[in-house]
């Protein structure tokens, strides 16, 4: 065990390193954004599984679910340890997150480990059946992988991102080593061979749907239960790369899914599966997408405060999966918290400051600040009120089961 000074190292998006303080602290900052559930707390906590639940959508579907919908239950998530360098920023949210449920005496169990495995679908039986009184009231799927080794075949599939059927040149923001932005542009050549099928082997609703036969097999759904798997639609802007892409392929798949568990669901237990289509947001999988740092940049720009964090919008969903507020569905069957990144008049703005963003315009057009801080707070810096200057422990133990 040694303390030491954390420092923001950085290559491009990615960091070598996260501060386990400031993850802490941006987990309690998300759990006190939760309104406080508007039902009383009789004490009968549902119980859920939230897949990926360590960083992005899924981290936010595990806390407000903790603080607003009063969960108990099991997160799975794919994270690091502290070694050589820190553990990933997703261990640290998790040890904090646990203890935050702890502290409110909520019983939450983490499992690190690979969700597509049948080893691990196993496991998390198991702990259902053993300790959560073999019932599971909710499961929210928010994996994002760039590889699914099939449990059946072992084959690893690679998910992979590429318009189809055309190269597409985007623009898009990268920053140069002084820190100053740069607005370029990046071709991105086809999908070939198997890239489409590849990327739905991975990133489709194959998983989700393996994770509820394998727990219907069980007998561990409750009745009543629900289910939602995360989708994105998104912008004209980024429709060549994203949703009329490889990775929109997968999400259609999932979308396919939702209406096959749904009708499978509502004639076993009575429950429904939905897919959740959420806004866009600055998360590890998002800034890889090229195109899609401008994008929300600009639409940050254009919305300031009016843009809906993740939390925000997994609030709504829990109210809608626990029937504290009705399923608003769209006509494809979708939960719909994009509405207000989609909204006609936001996207002509961004679109019009997308036509004008440049290396010396960006500044004034997008809210880079507040983007560069997303991006570290991505890795626990930038979190106001953590002191960046003094030593800490990095080597955080993973929350332990015992009860
Ligand atoms: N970020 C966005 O703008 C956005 C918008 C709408 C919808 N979504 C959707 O939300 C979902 C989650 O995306 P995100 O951006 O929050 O991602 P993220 O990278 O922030 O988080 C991914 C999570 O998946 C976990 N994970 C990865 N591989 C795993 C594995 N093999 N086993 C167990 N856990 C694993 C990680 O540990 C992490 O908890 C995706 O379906 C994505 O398409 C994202």
């Amino acid at each position: 065990m040694s303390e030491r000074v954390i420092e923001p190292k950085s290559r491009g998006f990615l960091f070598l390193d996260s501060h386990p303080g400031g993850c802490a602290a941006l987990v309690d900052e998300m759990w006190h954004a939760v309104p406080a559930p508007d039902r009383a707390d009789d004490g009968d906590r549902p119980v859920a599984l939230i897949i990926g639940s360590s960083a992005g959508y899924g981290l936010a579907a595990t806390i407000a679910g903790l603080a607003r919908a009063g969960i108990r239950g099991i997160g799975v998530c794919f994270e690091k340890a502290p070694g050589r360098r820190t553990g990933t920023a997703g261990w640290y949210r998790t040890a904090a997150t646990a203890r935050l449920a702890r502290l409110h005496g909520q019983d939450m169990v983490f499992l690190n480990g690979d969700a597509f495995s049948d080893t691990m679908k196993e496991q998390v039986a198991d702990l259902l059946t053993e300790r959560f009184g073999g019932r599971l009231d909710h499961l929210v799927y928010s994996v994002a992988a760039p590889r699914r080794t099939d449990p059946d075949t072992g084959r690893v599939h690679a998910s992979v991102l590429k318009p189809v059927g055309a190269p597409h040149t985007t623009k898009t923001l990268v920053f140069d080593e002084s820190g100053a932005p740069e607005v370029k542009e990046v071709t991105t050549a086809p999908a070939e061979g198997d890239d489409v099928e590849q990327t739905v082997a991975v990133m489709g609703g194959t998983d989700w749907e393996r994770w509820i036969t394998f727990l219907a097999d069980r007998s561990l759904l409750a009745d009543g239960f629900t289910t939602a798997a995360l989708s994105y639609i998104g912008s004209p802007l980024t429709a060549a790369i994203y949703r009329q892409g490889t990775i929109g392929a997968a999400k259609s798949h999932l979308e396919a899914t939702a209406r096959t568990l749904d009708e499978r669901l509502a004639k076993t237990v009575g429950g429904r599966a939905v897919t959740s289509v959420n806004a866009a947001a600055v998360t590890q999988s998002s800034t890889a997408i090229p195109g899609i740092a401008l994008y929300v940049g600009l639409l940050r720009g254009v919305l300031g405060d009016a843009l809906v964090p993740p939390i925000g919008q997994l609030v709504s969903l829990w109210d809608q999966l626990t029937g504290a507020s009705p399923l608003a569905l769209d006509d494809e069957g979708r939960v719909r918290l994009d509405t207000w990144e989609l909204d006609p008049a936001v996207q002509d703005a961004v679109a019009e400051r997308w036509s004008a963003a440049t290396s010396e315009s960006v500044t004034a057009l997008a809210d880079l600040d507040w983007f560069g801080d997303e991006v570290r707070r991505l890795y626990g810096f930038s979190v106001p009120g953590v002191d960046y200057t003094a030593p800490v422990e990095a080597d955080v133990p993973w929350p332990s089961h015992t009860a």
